[in-house]
């Protein structure tokens, strides 16, 4: 049996905190690959200026680039409205259905997984796989069990290293005109440099 991991986000840009993310459930979970999945239109942070889908696809595929196991959709980006985890994971479940799927997410997203659209249905197609994420603390499954019946026994705790790197950290020392080294694969760095997607203010 196939395992593959999917990593959905808004990759605005995509950073090491992601490949980190990514290789940490390869190793954990013994994941054959994991699928990078951009949001076409994130909307919970439709309130704030995202950069266009076409440009940050790039990027994960940049970043990505020479790494055998990590592969890209653009489910998500050619799907019109709002992205919807929940659709993506039954269109995966329908394309693998003998897989086992794990969705990856940071221990942010898991505490806010109530308010996201149909969760139970998203722990219906797939298994969760929560990182440490720096500033969050480790999610109350009982707790969340309670609003989302069934997600204590769908997903696995990794226990990894707290990275402390986020993309709304990384926009702004941007902006600033601050250094990114480290923060982002150089080839993503490139690309953000040679388009301006994040021009000093
Ligand atoms: N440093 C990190 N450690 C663990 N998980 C992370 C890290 N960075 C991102 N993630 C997880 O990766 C997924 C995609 O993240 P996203 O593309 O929104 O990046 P982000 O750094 O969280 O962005 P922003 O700072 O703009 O909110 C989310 O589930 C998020 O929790
Ligand atoms: O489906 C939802 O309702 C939903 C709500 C918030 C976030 N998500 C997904 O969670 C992933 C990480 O989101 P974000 O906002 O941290 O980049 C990305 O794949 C989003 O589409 C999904």
């Amino acid at each position: 049996m196939v395992k593959r991991g999917i990593l959905g986000g808004t990759f605005d840009p995509p950073h090491m905190g992601h490949l980190m993310l990514a290789e940490e459930a390869c190793r954990c979970l013994g994941l054959d690959e994991v699928i990078f999945i951009p949001a076409g239109e994130p909307w919970v942070k439709a309130a704030q200026q995202v950069s266009p889908a076409a440009e940050r696809l790039e990027m994960v595929k940049l970043a990505v680039a020479g790494r055998p196991c990590f592969k890209v959709s653009d489910i998500e980006v050619r799907r019109p409205g709002a992205s919807y985890t929940w659709e993506t994971l039954v269109q995966l479940r329908d394309l693998y259905p003998d897989d086992e799927l794990y969705f990856i997410l940071g221990w942010d997203n898991l505490a806010a997984l109530p308010l996201w659209h149909h969760a139970g249905r998203i722990i219906t197609a797939a298994k969760l796989a929560a990182a440490p994420r720096a500033g969050f603390p480790r999610p109350d499954l009982d707790a969340l069990d309670a609003r989302i019946p069934g997600i204590k026994t769908a997903t696995v705790i990794l226990d990894g290293p707290h990275v402390e790197i986020s993309a709304s950290d990384i926009r702004a020392r941007l902006k600033k005109g601050l250094a990114t080294d480290d923060l982002v694969p150089p080839q993503v760095a490139a690309y953000i440099e040679a388009k301006n997607l994040y021009p000093t203010v």
